[in-house]
């Protein structure tokens, strides 16, 4: 079967105008994603996994090499490749259900679809009754969830989620995480989410993709081969355990990674 995604030899450089100074992010990175398949990229801090991203996203081309997207070039964004960010970030002058109609009103669909449509994503998130709600009136977990559904409400065929969890506490990001895999069983797009979490990308995860230090090269590409629906329980069973002390291993040869 062909991928859906193909980076295929993608470096990055970032050039300080002022300084001089030129950052190389990825290295000739080569990584091919199947349609349908939860991509988790881990790696230490500043490896050029948000790069990865914002390249797959088609908001930073790539130096050189490609990233494909179903047969074609990545030249732009599009709405068929959603992103979440860390921060939730979402409209604060709409509510909650209007936030979530904005992409597919955007898109063209009538009034009365886009709200049905809204309605069952926002639910899906377990957000049903917090529809006239402004993002200011929610908790940070809350917004995380609206963003979420605000990108679901575009059916993308990719979504990129870059540390979605990562600004909320513990207790929240385990119940979003689990949120996750339970939309997960309906949302058969393909996924590729950035975490510092090695237990959170084997969780979720379909395969889970270390990075080097920066600049980013692939350095373990794993399978985890755990059955779904999942829940955190599968984080005692023996398979787990094996893929984390590998995930592990490999980010040993970079320091600064919070596993
Ligand atoms: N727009 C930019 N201009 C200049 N340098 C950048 C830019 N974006 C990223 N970089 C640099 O590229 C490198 C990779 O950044 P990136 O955000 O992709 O890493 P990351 O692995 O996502 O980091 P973290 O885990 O800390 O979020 C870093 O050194 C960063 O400072």
């Amino acid at each position: 079967m062909s991928d859906l995604v193909r980076f295929d030899g993608v470096s990055k450089e970032f050039a300080d105008s002022r300084s001089k100074k030129v950052t190389k992010a990825l290295d000739r990175l080569d990584l091919g994603i199947a349609e349908s398949q939860f991509v988790c990229v881990v790696g230490p801090s500043g490896c050029g996994k948000s790069t990865l991203l914002s390249a797959a996203a088609g908001i930073e081309p790539p130096t050189t090499g490609k990233v494909w997207f179903d047969g074609e070039v990545v030249t732009g964004p599009h709405h068929s490749r959603g992103m979440v960010f860390q921060d939730g970030a979402v409209f604060p002058w709409l509510t909650a259900l209007e936030n979530v109609c904005y992409g597919p009103l955007v898109r063209g669909m009538g009034k009365k679809e886009a709200n049905a449509k809204a309605r069952e994503v926002l639910e899906a998130v377990g957000l049903s009754g917090f529809e006239n709600h402004y993002p200011r009136q929610l908790s940070g977990g809350m917004r995380q969830r609206v963003a979420i559904a605000r990108s679901l409400a575009n059916e993308p065929r990719l979504l990129l989620m870059d540390e979605p969890f990562g600004a909320l506490d513990a207790q929240t990001r385990l119940t979003l995480q689990d949120l996750l895999l339970r939309v997960r069983e309906s949302y058969r797009g393909t996924v590729l989410f950035v975490t510092h979490d090695v237990d959170e990308a084997i969780l979720l995860g379909d395969r889970v993709v270390v990075l080097s230090k920066r600049p980013g090269r692939v350095v373990l590409d794993i399978i985890v081969d755990l059955p779904r629906p999942r829940t955190s329980e599968v984080e005692m069973e023996e398979t787990f355990l094996t893929i984390k002390r590998r995930v592990r291993e490999a980010l040993r040869g970079g320091v600064e990674v919070d596993a």
